[in-house]
Parts: C-alpha cells; structure tokens; sequence
C-alpha cells in the first residue's frame, strides 16, 4: 500500500457534545452531560454490547437526531454543511453493483470534481489501499477485508475532516484487520480526526490516543490511552478490561 501525501487534509473536528440525551419507549438511551472529542490521533470508543456506541457514533454524524442537547464540530452546531465534511463506514459495507473504481468515481462525481482529477484521485486511493489491481473488478467480488478497503477509501475520498467507523474489523481475520488498521492511523496522521467503535481492547491498544468508554448509555471514562490501559480512574473500566464488566 503506498501512502498518500501529507497535508492533504488540515488538523480540524473537534467534536463537542453537551447536554446529549436520547430517550426510546420511555427509557434513555443515551445520556451524555459533556464530552469533547479533538487533538491528534484516533478516538476509540469502547464499551459492552449495548452501551450506546453506534447510538453516539450515529448521534455525532447526524443520523440520529437527540431528545435533548447541542453538537458542534469546531464550535458549529452539527448541520448539512458540517455534516458534508464528515465520513462514515459501518460494519458491513454497502458497495455499489459496480466495479472498485466507480465506487469511488461516484463519490468524486457528486463532490464535482472533473474527470481528470477523479481519474487521479481514484488512481492515489487505490495505491494506498493496495487494490489498484482490482480496479476493475466488481466491487461485489471482493473479499470482506478488500470491501472494507474500498468503504473507507470511498470515505477518504471526500477528504472529510472527522472519519467516523463502527467496528471495521469485527467481521474481519487479524491481516485484514492489519490492513484497516494501516489506512485509518495513516489517514489520522495526515490530520484526519477518526472516531472509532470498537469491541476490541487490542484494536484500541494499538489505535487508541484517548479512550472513551461507555456502558449504559453513559461515558463512564474518558482518558489518553496510554493512562486508560495503565491505571483506569473506575470500576467499569478495570472490570472491561479484566473482561468482568456487566452491564
Ligand atoms: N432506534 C432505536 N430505537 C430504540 N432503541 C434503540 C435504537 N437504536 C439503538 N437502540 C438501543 O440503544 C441501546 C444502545 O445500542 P447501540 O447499538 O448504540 O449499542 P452498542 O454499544 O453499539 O452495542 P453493540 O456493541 O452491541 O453494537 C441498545 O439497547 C439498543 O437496543
């Protein structure tokens, strides 16, 4: 995979959330009072099945509209604008039934950009992605991790400011996953904010420069990585980690 140049993307994304609350069939869901999400390098959010991870994830992108409470990216309030310069990839990719590079050629074409730039565009991802030889292939065809690939290369593509991705690799065998990995720590190096679900503590290890953990609907902690792994300021967090936390 050939990385592709620096500073094409600049440090934005600081996420903000205050005041969040989402509420279903009279229970809350999701009750977060204030959480800041910004500085260099990934964001991993860890937590139990059902702690409200891809309830917060799909809150910050927009795909789900709170009961209560304000969210801002650089100060501004989360709308169509702010939205536009962030990207998502889910757990399973949704690929068009066409081949690799017109995955990415739609995205480009809806963004504007003329056909020689596409063309070059689409000639960098693929390098980075490592599936220039598949160019051509249906995007059907591809393996799980080779689709993966291609999902976060069409979210590169727009060159969004915040990634947003839930749990990437949790279908994935562990060269895959490898390969996911290297694409989004490049991606953040480059200044990319990346926000990430995750199940899996490994995956933060090596991800992670903070650590937020969920459980309930609620942030219990929210540290650099390095102090979450090494002493976790709660309960939940030493049960998570010793794989002893109930929800
Ligand atoms: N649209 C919705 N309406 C009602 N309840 C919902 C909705 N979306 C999610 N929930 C509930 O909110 C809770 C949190 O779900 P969420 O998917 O965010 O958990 P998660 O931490 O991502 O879990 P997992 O690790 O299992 O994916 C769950 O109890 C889920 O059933």
């Amino acid at each position: 995979m050939r990385e592709l140049p620096v500073a094409e993307t600049i440090r934005h994304g600081v996420l903000e959330i205050e005041g969040l609350r989402v509420r279903a069939d009279g229970g809350t869901l999701l009750d977060v009072p204030r959480l800041v999400l910004g500085g260099p390098g990934p964001t991993v959010i860890l937590g139990p099945n059902g702690a409200g991870k891809s309830l917060l994830l799909r809150c910050l992108h927009g795909l789900i509209r709170p009961d209560r409470g304000a969210i801002r990216q650089d100060g501004v309030p989360l709308d169509a604008a702010i939205r536009q310069r962030q990207a998502m990839v889910f757990q399973r990719p949704v690929l068009l039934r066409r081949t690799v590079a017109a995955n990415l050629d739609y995205v480009l074409r809806r963004r504007g950009l003329g056909r020689g730039d596409r063309r070059a565009r689409i000639g960098a991802l693929l390098a980075e992605g490592g599936l220039a030889r598949k160019a051509r292939q249906s995007a059907r065809s591809l393996s799980g991790g080779e689709a993966q690939r291609l999902a976060i290369l069409r979210a590169l593509a727009i060159e969004p400011e915040v990634l947003f991705l839930d749990e990437p690799t949790s279908a994935l065998d562990p060269a895959a996953t490898q390969a996911i990995e290297t694409l989004v720590k490049r991606a953040s190096r480059r200044g990319m904010r990346v926000v990430m679900v995750s199940h899996d503590i490994g995956q933060a290890r090596r991800m992670a420069r903070d650590v937020v953990l969920m459980r309930a609907g609620r942030v219990v902690e929210h540290a650099p990585a390095a102090a979450f792994f090494a002493a976790p300021a709660t309960l939940a967090a030493r049960q998570f980690l010793t794989g002893t936390l109930v929800i």
